[in-house]
Order: structure tokens, then sequence, then C-alpha cells
């Protein structure tokens, strides 16, 4: 069988670059009919370093008692509705609403699952990819839910970029989050090696892989999209891409204030926010 889950009809296309910058350009006049486009509500938003993120992090599960499946699933929702609301359905080029969802070994690549499933509720085609699964009862069942709703997993992933640009019109990138450090390991060395030839728009999940969660990496990966998680980590200072969201809408005040997060209003329900 192909490695590639999903296959599209061969039928002659415009270019990628063509078809591409059409539907940037379609997509910018629709966002910007929904109001969706903002400017950044809040200069002062704070950057919160790899430690302190951790801490919030702990402060939630250990002092809050939230448990990891709740945040996960609200942090999952916040990136498909981001997604959805930077990329909407309409706007993808000739009807491939499909996205590879690459999924890392913690708790980043739980809110990529989460994500997947919502996108497919959504109405788009997601594929994972989850080389490293760990064995602990919340991964196995996030992974179940996936299978069970159709959502296909590659069993590798190709390396001969062309095959991933033409089924894929998006990559979001579930690998790390704010508790990589150290020099990328295998797989995902090769696999973030991959994803820097690609030519469709990655978004990245809280933190772009491979960069230093605090100073970044200029040699990394380029995200279009990222969506900082609670608040944005520093190496979002180093993001030049499109969109920037914030999502995450479970923050209690005391922790907030305790932590001095100066976080942006949410507008009405919504639970993500454009910073840019
Ligand atoms: N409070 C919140 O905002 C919440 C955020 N969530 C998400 O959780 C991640 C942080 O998850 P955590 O499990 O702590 O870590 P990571 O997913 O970033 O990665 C840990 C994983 O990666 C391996 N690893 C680390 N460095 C390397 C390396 N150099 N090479 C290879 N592998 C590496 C490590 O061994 C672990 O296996 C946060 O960013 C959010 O996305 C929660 O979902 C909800 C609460
Ligand atoms: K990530």
């Amino acid at each position: 069988t192909h490695p590639l889950a999903i296959r599209h009809s061969t039928r002659v296309q415009l270019p990628v670059c063509v078809r591409q910058h059409l539907w940037w350009t379609e997509q910018a006049r629709s966002m910007a009919d929904e109001g969706t486009m903002r400017e950044t509500p809040d200069k002062t938003i704070k950057y919160l370093g790899q430690e302190e993120a951790q801490a919030i992090d702990q402060e939630l599960f250990n002092e809050y008692h939230f448990s990891v499946d709740q945040l996960m699933e609200l942090a999952g929702l916040s990136c498909a509705t981001a997604i959805a609301k930077a990329y909407p359905l309409e706007t993808f080029p000739a009807k491939k609403h499909t996205l590879l969802i690459i999924c890392g070994p913690g708790n980043n690549g739980g809110d990529g699952l989460v994500c997947a499933r919502h996108l497919k509720l959504f109405g788009y085609e997601p594929t994972i990819f989850y080389p490293k699964r760990p064995n602990k009862p919340l991964f196995q069942a996030l992974t179940t839910q996936c299978e069970r709703m159709d959502i296909p997993f590659l069993s590798y992933l190709p390396t001969q970029v062309q095959l991933l640009n033409d089924a894929y019109s998006l990559v979001v990138d579930a690998i790390f989050g704010f508790s990589f450090s150290g020099e990328v390991r295998e797989p995902f060395g090769t696999i973030l090696t991959t994803l820097k030839q690609v030519n469709m728009p990655i978004i990245s999940i809280d933190v772009p892989s491979g960069w230093d969660v605090e100073a970044g990496n200029p040699d990394g990966i380029q995200p279009q999209m990222l969506i900082s998680l609670t608040a944005p980590k520093r190496a979002a200072r180093h993001f030049h891409g499109k969109y920037h969201f914030l999502g995450g809408r479970f923050v209690p005040p005391d922790l907030a204030r305790k932590y001095n997060l100066t976080l942006p209003e949410y507008p009405g329900t919504s639970c993500v926010l454009s910073l840019l």
C-alpha cells in the first residue's frame, strides 16, 4: 500500500506555488471580512521562560487539581479552532482539506491528537504521523479515539517532499512544546529536516519544534502559524510567520496574577485570540 493513506486525483493543476499564492490572497481577504485579523490586543503580553511555563503547568495540575486530559482537551480544541479561523475550509486549494499532523512523544503530541479529532469534526481531513507513542493510558485512549474516527495514521514519513506536498495542504507540528531541550534526537531530526523542505504552510503548536524554547532557532523550521498555549513562550519573539494565536483559555485568574501573566482578554466566549 502507498505510504500516504490519503491520495488525490492526479488531474492537471496549477503549480503549487501559484495555488498557494491564490489561496493566501483569498484567505487573507476572507479573514479580513470576518474581522478576525486584529491588532495585537496587548503589546505588553508576557513571554514565558521554559522553567516558568513548566512551573505554571505543574501548578495547574498539583495546586488547582486539573487533570492532564482536561487541559489537553481544551488546548487541542483551541488549536483546531485557531486553524479553522486562519485556514477556513472554503479557502483550501482545489477542495483539498487534508492536513498532516505530526505528533511527538510528550503532551505537545497529545495536543496534536486532540486537535486532529476536532479538525475531523470540523470537516477537515487530518492524517496523523505518531512515531514515538508513550505507553500511557491517556495517549492510548487519544490514539484509539482518532482511529475510531477514521483518521489515518502513517506508518512512516516519506522523505520525498513532493509526495507530502501533493497529499497535504497544511502540516501541523505537534512534536515538541515547552519541555524540549538539547539537540534533536532521532527520529525527529530527520522529520524536522523533511519539514524544512515542504512548501505547504507549517502550523506549530505552542513552540516551533526544534527551537530553543527561549532563544528560538533561526536555522529551524519557520512556521506560518504559531498557536501559543496559556501564554507565549520567549521563542515566540522570534516568530515571523503570518498568524499568531493564543489558546488554552483555562488559566484561573489567581494563577495569572501570581505569574503576572497580563493575558489579553479573549473575545466573548472564544477559546482563541489572534495576537497578530
Ligand atoms: N499548561 C499548558 O499550557 C498545557 C500545555 N500542554 C502542552 O504540553 C506541552 C508540554 O508537554 P511536555 O510533555 O512537558 O513536553 P513536550 O511535549 O514539549 O516534550 C517532551 C517530550 O519530548 C522529548 N524530548 C525533549 N527534548 C528532546 C530532544 N532534544 N530530542 C528528542 N526528544 C526530546 C522528551 O523526552 C519527552 O518525551 C506544552 O508545550 C503544550 O503543548 C498540555 O497539553 C496542557 C497544559
Ligand atoms: K510544536
